[in-house]
């Protein structure tokens, strides 16, 4: 009973294969981080998940019945305000003006986005507010599933931790499954259920973790005692930290 379901997805670009064999099944409600290697395939691999980019090889079975996207960069519309912004792909839907004011308004509220900035648009807030807008805008279609790819990655460590704990808070009020890609193990540890790891691109997956407990209730300690675990004893973890530095180049 799978909400997303990947098999035997494959993916080259110019010939040369990073993605290969990839088999993945996300559960409803559940948050599964896609952690690897600088380069291995992470955003290749969700924008195949979430429809963005078509696999070479293998098919994508989506059994979510809305889904929405958080990317790095918030991709705000510089145009309009914060609440059009939120309310813009319920307008696509065909929302009417009344409502799409009400549900947006709601939406900001749950990412605790303040009403008074709602007028206002994306160039006057900052780069944490532009992320809460994003998110707003994602929750604000009522999705069941979420995708987020290195959401938080430019934001500084007390932001990232705020929006960590707002996406775990709406994970868990909202009930989504999530696929969520980031390079930052302690993130992973903090907000999943499950960690699935990368291999070196062209690999495949090198296999999983379940995460004890859950997203939200863990200690900071075990966390942090969890990442240390993973990085010095597993395995698993071993090229977490490799940067493929022909790409950097
Ligand atoms: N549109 C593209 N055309 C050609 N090559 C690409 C394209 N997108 C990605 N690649 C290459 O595919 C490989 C995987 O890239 P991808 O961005 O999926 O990895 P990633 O794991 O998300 O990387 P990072 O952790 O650095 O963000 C990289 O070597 C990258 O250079």
């Amino acid at each position: 009973m799978s909400v997303l379901s990947l098999s035997h997805i494959g993916h080259a670009y110019f010939g040369r294969t990073v993605l290969d064999r990839i088999d993945l099944d996300v559960e409803p409600g559940e948050m599964v981080a896609l952690v690897g290697p600088s380069g291995c395939g992470k955003s290749t691999l969700i924008h195949i998940a979430a429809g963005i980019v078509e696999p070479l090889r293998g098919t994508v079975a989506a059994g979510y019945r809305r889904h929405a996207m958080v990317f790095q960069e918030p991709r705000l519309l510089p145009w309009a305000t914060a609440r059009d912004n939120i309310a813009y792909p319920l307008r696509l839907a065909g929302i009417r003006a009344r409502e799409r004011r009400a549900r947006a308004g709601a939406a900001a509220r749950r990412v605790a986005f303040d009403a008074v900035d709602l007028d206002k648009y994306p160039a006057e807030l900052s780069g944490g507010m532009r992320q809460r807008v994003a998110i707003a805008r994602a929750l604000g279609v009522d999705p069941d599933f979420i995708f987020f790819d290195e959401p938080f990655t430019a934001l500084d460590a007390a932001l990232k931790r705020r929006m960590q704990d707002l996406v775990i808070d709406a994970a868990r009020n909202a009930r989504f499954a999530a696929l969520f890609v980031t390079h930052d193990l302690m993130e992973a540890v903090r907000i999943a259920h499950r960690i699935v790891v990368l291999d070196v691109a062209g690999k495949g997956i090198a296999g999983q973790r379940m995460l004890p407990g859950e997203p939200g209730t863990r200690e900071d300690s075990d966390v942090f005692a969890a990442v240390q675990a993973f990085l010095k004893r597993d395995p698993l973890f071993r090229h977490i930290h490799d940067v493929n530095e022909r790409r950097v180049a």
